[in-house]
């Protein structure tokens, strides 16, 4: 079942039929099946008023939905603010890809300056053709502990140092949701150009499979596919935009999912930017943003590259907590 609905959705030759893609976007009056609810706020906030960092909407302006059918899944609708989406783009393309961070290019394919700092070397590429080759090579990065992908386990021994201001966005995330003692330890950051796919698997690697699995989308759109703990059963495909967070816990962390299709977005999020951006609060310190980089993507010239990267691309960042 989760194949033949992986292929249905991938398909390229005519456009599939997408009338059972779940919408969070349109779906004011489908709380039944297939779409649980819509929770108006985060479920365990508690009664302390935990004001988010600036890069986030308040939490009352939060829309948090689960699936009937798939218990432990949640997905918050955009809980971002546009210069928010710039910054986090902009670290998955300028920062992270960076050594030590492991990144997928290949050694024969692509010289060692473009594995030790992909972004710098596309922005200095004259040649067109070179540079749609290298942008579109890039397909994943990881941070923190390094997934081995040959023996599907976590080596302890290598790990690069794990970006603080990620991880201080998924403490934050999980201390809203009421999951308790979550540090992230590991991320997969993925470039997915529109007409790539992410075949069905599950994140088993974690030695911990009880702390939730973070996962946040920029960009383009994509479907999303999300089964049970076999192929065997038929999963609900979902669409993620740019902005929203995926989280998997529970029931819902060792099941199978996929990404069968990335698509253009009829909104474009990290266009405009929001009305009120110069509130740069004080607590940016204890947030470990890059105060530099957070003021600089609201100019326009520098935003530049960043958009046209997004224009045609989906970035997803996937994070674990490992030990
Ligand atoms: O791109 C996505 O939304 C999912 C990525 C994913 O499942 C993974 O990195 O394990
Ligand atoms: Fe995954």
């Amino acid at each position: 079942m989760f194949k033949s609905s992986f292929k249905h959705y991938k398909m390229r030759s005519v456009e599939p039929d997408l009338s059972e893609v779940v919408d969070f976007d349109n779906c004011d009056n489908d709380f039944g099946d297939v779409l649980q609810s819509r929770l108006a706020m985060p479920v365990t906030i508690g009664e302390s008023s935990i004001s988010p960092p600036p890069f986030l909407q308040p939490l009352s302006k939060w829309r948090c939905y689960t699936l009937a059918k798939h218990s432990g899944l949640m997905v918050i609708r955009n809980p971002f603010t546009n210069l928010g989406q710039r910054y986090w783009i902009a670290r998955c393309l300028r920062d992270y890809p960076c050594a030590p961070n492991i990144v997928n290019l290949n050694e024969d394919l692509f010289p060692p300056a473009a594995r030790a700092n992909w972004w710098s070397e596309l922005q200095s590429c004259a040649d067109i053709q070179k540079a749609h080759r290298l942008k579109v090579a890039m397909r994943w990065t990881t941070l923190g502990y390094h997934h081995n992908w040959n023996t599907k386990v976590y080596d302890e021994e290598t790990h690069s140092p794990f970006p603080q201001d990620l991880s201080k966005m998924c403490e934050f995330f999980a201390t809203v949701l009421g999951h308790s003692n979550y540090a992230s330890q590991a991320a997969i950051v993925n470039y997915y150009p529109i007409g790539s796919t992410l075949s069905g698997h599950t994140d088993h690697s974690e030695p911990n499979q009880t702390a939730p699995l973070f996962s946040f989308s920029f960009g383009q759109s994509c479907i999303f596919l999300i089964g049970g703990k076999t192929l065997d059963e038929r999963p609900t495909a979902l669409y993620l935009r740019s902005g929203d967070v995926l989280i998997m816990s529970n029931e819902s962390r060792l099941c199978y999912h996929a990404v069968p299709r990335v698509m253009n977005a009829p909104e474009e999020p990290w266009s405009s930017i929001d009305d009120n951006t110069d509130e740069l609060a004080n607590h940016l310190d204890n947030l470990a943003l890059n105060m530099e980089l957070y003021r600089r993507v609201n100019d326009k010239d520098f935003w530049l590259p960043f958009a046209n990267y997004v224009k045609d691309s989906r970035i997803n960042m996937n994070v674990r907590q490992v030990l």
